[in-house]
């Protein structure tokens, strides 16, 4: 029986918030609630509202909802209360809940979260992270007590299970919630038989809770296999938007452009302080991301990069640094069809030595962009297309990620552009016009105004200079992640040190590189970047280390990619920035968009 439709009603009418419940009314422990509002939430998200009620009942739910909804505490709330509010007194001899999630950095942040909610509750619930990477002493170790919560990516379980550090009786006696987060996730990431191999021992009075962005036939496998007679809650947020998949505070563009200029586009983009920070830029393979990096290295903008390849302590410790707003770059590489490319092009080169390199170091538990909080965020740039639709669902939901706003600016070249109709045609309801639009801040003027210079660069970062930066990035880490490993535990503080987004070019950047003359900028540029200034003063945003608090109140009339007129400034133009021929239609286009 699915029992859908009359709860997602309900909640779409509560859009303009008026009669909103409070955490409380959900039924909440008052810990929890404290713990929330100590973390500066106030109340809930649509999903939370509509599926904590319904698994503090104890049914089974599937839950999709979009990106950055909030379901990891849709879920982990009323798990928490569950366990603090527990009646049986019986010593347990297993876990009584797991959480199943697709990857390490995603262990890792729910591992956190639930961490966090246990300490502010003050409540002796205990919780382990496990990653199939730990030895069978550590996973021993780990689960001795027996711990309440396991955390795991669903490898790890069937290795317990045969390692003897878990028993099967244990996990039958003892398992009362189940949780598989990312759910669209967990079958691709290729754990279909661990988790048909864990299936067998949940007994069957265990209330099981999926949890997922988008909806696919992996996800209907996962739900027959685990869940009994779930109640299903689907979230379009808006009505008459057939099912918004990204969420609306988010806008998407996207710039066309020759696969050659991207390096130049994104330059112009980043220089001319056209959009707002952080920035996270995703490319497909682990070089273009070097490339990319090196690149900008030379006009001084510093980044850092995030890929498999690189040790979990580190990738940990950027995905940290990049959270606390140590830098405002971020060039993430992603995708499981992207390490399988990667391994492709490398085994071109040097056919058994690379192979065994890929595989050695390309980790398949990694996973960039699923399902991680990257805080703050407010720009996601495509530099490369992903392969598929749901690979850009999960990309730009890193941006407006709960009642925050975001943009999002995609480079798409000629040959990109059948996966671009498809994303497109993807997103659009029927009949309804594109729903990612021509960014419109760009103009002609202002690419051209960098060309020489970027090109000029771009012949500098040659494939000899990448391999080499990727090999001394690669050493660094190693190095980092052994000492990050024994030495953060006890002095946390010291993380701030360690910084990322090091410079690997032999050469620091030119000064005529490092700052672009104002005669090179054309007015409507000059315009458009001073805006995009004032609104980041104006949004507190000027320091991207500090940590906002979600507001609910919409952000856009300060929005510069909202407010930003091409016909104001037209009428400032002074002699000459003639901008692109589409923008015009495309800023009506996007006011039409945005007033919906
Ligand atoms: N009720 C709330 N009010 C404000 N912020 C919230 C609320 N609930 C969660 N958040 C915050 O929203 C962000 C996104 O939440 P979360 O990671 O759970 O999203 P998600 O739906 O799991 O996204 P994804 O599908 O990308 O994994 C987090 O930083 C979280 O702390």
């Amino acid at each position: 029986m699915e029992k859908l439709s009359e709860v997602v009603e309900h909640e779409e009418e509560k859009e303009d918030g008026e009669d909103d419940l409070s955490l409380e009314q959900l039924g909440l422990d008052p810990r929890l609630v404290r713990a929330l509002i100590k973390k500066g939430i106030q109340k809930p998200t649509p999903i939370q509202h509509v599926a904590i009620p319904l698994i503090l009942e104890g049914k089974d739910v599937v839950a999709r909802a979009k990106t950055g909804s909030g379901k990891t505490f849709a879920y982990l709330l009323p798990l928490l209360q569950k366990l603090f509010t527990g009646s049986s007194t019986k010593k347990k001899s297993g876990p009584s809940a797991v959480v199943l999630v697709p990857t390490r950095e995603l262990s890792q942040q729910v591992y956190k979260e639930i961490s966090s909610l246990i300490e502010f509750c003050r409540v002796q619930v205990k919780v382990v992270p496990l990653t199939s990477s730990m030895s069978h002493s550590d996973l021993r170790t780990a689960l001795a007590g027996p711990p309440d919560i396991i955390v795991a990516t669903p490898a790890c379980i069937p290795k317990c299970l045969s390692a003897g550090v878990l028993q099967p009786t244990s996990i039958n006696e003892s398992l009362e919630i189940l949780v598989l987060d990312e759910a669209d996730l967990l079958l691709s990431y290729g754990y279909e038989d661990d988790i048909k191999a864990f299936a067998a021992h949940v007994p069957r009075s265990c209330q099981c809770l999926l949890m997922s962005a988008t909806s696919s036939e992996d996800v209907d496998k996962l739900k027959k296999l685990i869940l009994h007679n779930p109640f299903i809650l689907s979230l379009p947020e808006v009505g008459d938007v057939k099912d918004d998949l990204i969420p609306k505070n988010v806008q998407q563009f996207w710039i066309s452009c020759d696969a050659r200029d991207k390096l130049l586009h994104i330059l112009s983009l980043l220089k001319l302080d056209l959009v707002q920070k952080k920035v996270l830029i995703f490319t497909n393979t682990i070089d273009t991301g070097f490339r990319l990096k090196l690149f900008l290295e030379k006009f001084g903008i510093k980044s850092a990069v995030l890929n498999a390849e690189l040790p979990q302590n580190s990738r940990l410790h950027i995905l940290e640094e990049f959270n606390a707003g140590l830098f405002d770059y971020l060039i993430a590489t992603d995708d499981s069809q992207t390490k399988e490319k990667e391994a492709n092009e490398e085994s071109n080169v040097d056919k058994r030595k690379s192979r065994k390199r890929a595989k050695q170091k390309i980790d398949s538990e990694f996973g960039v962009v699923r399902g991680i909080d990257f805080k703050n965020v407010y720009t996601v740039i495509n530099f490369e297309l992903p392969p598929s639709s749901s690979g850009y669902i999960h990309r730009i939901g890193r941006t407006g990620r709960a009642y925050n706003t975001g943009a999002s600016i995609s480079l798409v070249s000629p040959d990109e552009m059948d996966i671009f109709g498809e994303i497109q045609s993807f997103l659009r309801a029927d009949g309804d016009t594109d729903i990612i639009v021509p960014f419109p801040l760009l103009t002609k003027n202002a690419v051209e105004s960098l060309r020489y210079r970027a090109e000029d660069v771009s012949k500098s970062v040659t494939k000899i200079a990448i391999r080499e930066s990727r090999a001394l990035d690669l050493r660094n880490e190693i190095l980092n992640s052994e000492k990050l490993k024994a030495h953060f535990d006890s002095n946390p503080r010291d993380l701030d040190l360690l910084k990322h987004d090091k410079i690997l070019s032999k050469k620091p950047p030119a000064p005529h590189l490092r700052d672009i003359p104002d005669y090179l900028v054309d007015p409507v540029t000059q315009e458009a970047s001073k805006i995009i200034k004032l609104a980041r003063a104006a949004m507190g945003n000027t320091q991207s280390g500090r940590r906002r608090g979600f507001k609910r109140k919409s952000r856009n009339d300060k929005d510069p990619l909202k407010t930003f007129s091409a016909e104001a400034s037209k009428r400032s133009r002074r002699g000459g920035g003639k901008r692109e021929g589409k923008n015009d239609d495309q800023n009506n286009r996007r006011k039409k968009k945005n007033s919906v």
